[in-house]
Formats: structure tokens, C-alpha cells, sequence
């Protein structure tokens, strides 16, 4: 998995990603989501892998142990780079999932890389209070729930770039920090609450970024990827 965005493919059928991706001629990253999997299935991600991208699977799991952990070990056989749970389903439960994947990993292969959402990018902490009855910071529920998947074992988490800085010091440098909610300096914020850019991102312990809308719906998704990966990466 390079370091490079990863392109939320959050589109209604695996045709429209597939074109939308042409002009990328497979040097890029993807994250598959709901929609486009619900839609598709495991087609789409051995189209997705047979062109050359690498995938971040975004399903984020969350349901009893045992159910996580089946699942998870059918996710393994997909052979993705990167896939999540809901920090929220509890340690056992991502410790469950990481079970799965370690099974399901075929003999020989690497097990795919798993994270934990802690607090969805599209919370701040007046919904967070009112929606979940926590009474702590958003801050501080964030770097609780890195903890705990640390603790269970997960390769990291997702979480917003204004948080990442505190997880490092939490968790560590090589602790995964997945960021979504990035956005241009001017650019429109849509649903998402906790946002930042990339050069924000860069400086500030993102260890990968996410970029859904701000490329896919530009313009010219090449030049805009290229400029979000540039100030990412500080060219
Ligand atoms: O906390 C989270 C977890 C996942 N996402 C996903 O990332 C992309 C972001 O898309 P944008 O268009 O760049 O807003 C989207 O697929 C979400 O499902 C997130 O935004 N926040």
C-alpha cells in the first residue's frame, strides 16, 4: 500500500467507477465503499485489483463478535489492502475481526490491513453529545477508541486529521492514521464536519489520506488528484 489518496469510489455502479478511473490507468488507490460494493460484490474489487489499483474495502463492520469474525474472514479472501470495523462494536469485537482475517488470509498471502472508524468525520461534538450521550471531548472519545483498537491488536484507525497529531502520541508513529474529510482550501464541505487539507494533513500525523467528492466530482479528476497527492506529499 503506498501512501498515495485513496479515491473514494462512492458511485452507483461498477461501470460508472470503472470510467470514471480510465484516465488513471491503475496508478492510483481506491476505497470501495458500501453503495459501490452493495452493488457490485467481489466482482468489482477483482476488476479493481486486475487493473493495478490498491483498495481500501470500506464496510466498516459492526455487529456481535462471532458474526464479525465470519465475516471478516470472507472479506480476507478478496485480497485488499485495507479494511475496517466501527471502534464502537467494542475490544472483543475487533479482536474478534482480526481473528477472521488472520484465518481467512490465504496461505501465503498478507493479511490485509485493518482500522477502526472511532468518530465519523460527518460528527463534530454537539451531534456526538446529543446523538451518543457522551459527555467527554470528541478529542477525547477519538483517542479512546484508538486506544482500544490498539489494544485489540488493529493496524490503526480512522479519524479526522485533527485528531491524528494526538493519536501519535497515543498510539505511536506506525499506528495508522486514515483521514477522510479532506477538502481544498476553498472547497465546499458537503456532509462532513471535521475537515482539513492535505498540506494540513501532511504536517499534522495523517499517515493516509481519503479524498472522495473533491476529486470525483472536479472538473478534471487527473489535475485534481494530482494536486491534492502534490500538497500531500509537500511538491
Ligand atoms: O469517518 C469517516 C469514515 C469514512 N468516510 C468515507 O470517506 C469518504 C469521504 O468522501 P468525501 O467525498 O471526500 O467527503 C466517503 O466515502 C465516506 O464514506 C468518511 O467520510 N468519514
Amino acid at each position: 500500500m503506498t501512501d498515495s489518496p485513496f479515491i473514494a469510489l462512492d458511485f452507483p455502479t461498477g461501470e460508472e467507477a470503472l470510467r470514471f478511473l480510465q484516465p488513471f490507468e491503475g496508478k492510483a488507490n481506491v476505497k470501495v465503499g458500501m453503495e459501490l460494493f452493495y452493488k457490485e460484490g467481489p466482482a468489482i474489487l477483482r476488476e479493481l485489483k486486475a487493473r493495478g489499483y490498491g483498495i481500501f474495502l470500506d464496510l466498516k463492520l459492526h455487529d456481535i463478535p462471532n458474526t464479525v469474525k465470519s465475516a471478516m474472514k470472507i472479506l480476507a479472501q478478496y485480497e485488499v489492502e485495507l479494511v475496517n470495523v466501527h471502534a464502537a462494536g467494542g475490544v472483543r469485537m475487533m479482536e474478534a475481526a482480526l481473528e477472521g482475517l488472520e484465518e481467512g488470509t490465504p496461505a501465503g498471502k498478507t493479511r490485509p490491513r485493518i482500522i477502526a472508524v472511532t468518530q465519523l468525520t460527518s460528527t463534530d461534538e454537539a451531534s456526538m453529545r446529543a446523538d451518543q450521550l457522551i459527555e467527554q471531548s470528541l478529542e477525547q472519545s477519538v483517542v479512546h477508541y484508538a486506544k482500544k483498537a490498539q489494544e485489540a491488536g488493529l493496524d490503526g484507525v480512522v479519524c479526522s486529521v485533527l485528531e491524528a497529531k494526538m493519536i501519535e502520541e497515543a498510539c505511536g508513529k506506525d499506528f495508522l492514521k486514515v483521514t477522510p474529510g479532506i477538502r481544498m482550501a476553498s472547497g465546499e464541505t458537503h456532509d462532513q464536519k471535521r475537515v482539513a487539507t492535505p498540506q494540513f494533513a501532511r504536517e499534522n500525523g495523517s499517515t493516509h489520506i481519503v479524498v472522495g467528492r473533491a476529486i470525483t466530482q472536479a472538473a478534471d479528476a487527473v489535475k485534481a488528484h494530482a494536486e491534492v497527492n502534490a500538497l500531500w506529499k509537500g511538491q
